[in-house]
């Protein structure tokens, strides 16, 4: 399943541009937030997929027919560029557990790059509903990674990917290695530069979130 959040117009996709905005790119704290929204709207279209039991409400009135999630999502992201997006979700599954994983590309000479995982910070993920947000899928070689650890840890009853800008490449390769995995996209783009950032793309998320890495 791959849910695109560029075939409707919405303000979503307002907030993507501004994000792609070099010039809007200086004012990091707006990069940041535009990053969260996102995450808000990507969580509210997530929850129309999962299960709600019914249940009742006592307003000051009279009872109230409502819903409740049957179960909380576990929210995971990928450090550092992850953490607005997934800040974004957190604001709407508010009572969601989180699960952490730090990975980071090195390069060969070659151009080749590999990808080592250096952290992982995670609840018991055993029949849970997992939502892994990272902004950039452009190889796919991180969120595959990251997302198999997790994999190989737990038996994890559903898996949500939310990515704001992807790769064609990354979207096949994640496909092809995380068949099962629920893709929520806000735009796919089709080329990537010899280093493997996406274009048009947007730059370095993490870089425009916090700054120059040393
Ligand atoms: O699909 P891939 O080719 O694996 O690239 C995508 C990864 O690159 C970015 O992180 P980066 O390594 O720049 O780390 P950062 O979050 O610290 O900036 C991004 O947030 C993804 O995690
Ligand atoms: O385009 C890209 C690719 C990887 N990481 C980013 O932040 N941007
Ligand atoms: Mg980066």
């Amino acid at each position: 399943m791959i849910f695109d959040l560029s075939k409707t117009n919405s303000l979503a996709n307002v907030f993507i541009a501004e994000l792609r905005d070099e010039q809007l790119q200086k004012d990091a704290m707006r990069f940041r937030r535009n990053m969260e929204r996102i995450g808000e709207f990507f969580a509210y279209e997530i929850s129309k997929t999962l299960e709600y039991t019914t249940t009742e409400t006592q307003t000051p009135l009279g009872i109230a027919p409502t819903v409740k999630l049957t179960q909380q999502p576990v929210l995971a992201t990928i450090l550092r560029a992850g953490l607005p997006l997934h800040q974004g979700l957190l604001t709407v599954f508010d009572q969601a557990q989180c699960a952490f994983i730090a990975a980071y590309r090195t390069a060969h000479k070659s151009g080749r790059f590999d990808i080592k995982l250096e952290y992982t910070a995670s609840p018991d993920l055993t029949d849970q509903v997992v939502i892994m947000a990272d902004p950039m899928l452009a190889t796919g070689a991180s969120m595959v990674l990251c997302c198999k650890e997790l994999l190989r840890k737990y038996k994890i009853k559903e898996l949500h990917i939310v990515s704001v800008i992807a790769s064609t490449e990354g979207v096949r390769h994640v496909r092809a290695n995380l068949p099962k995995a629920k893709l929520w996209l806000g735009a796919i783009d089709e080329e990537m530069t010899s280093k493997a950032y996406i274009v048009p793309g947007l730059g370095d998320a993490g870089d425009l979130a916090y700054g120059l890495k040393i």
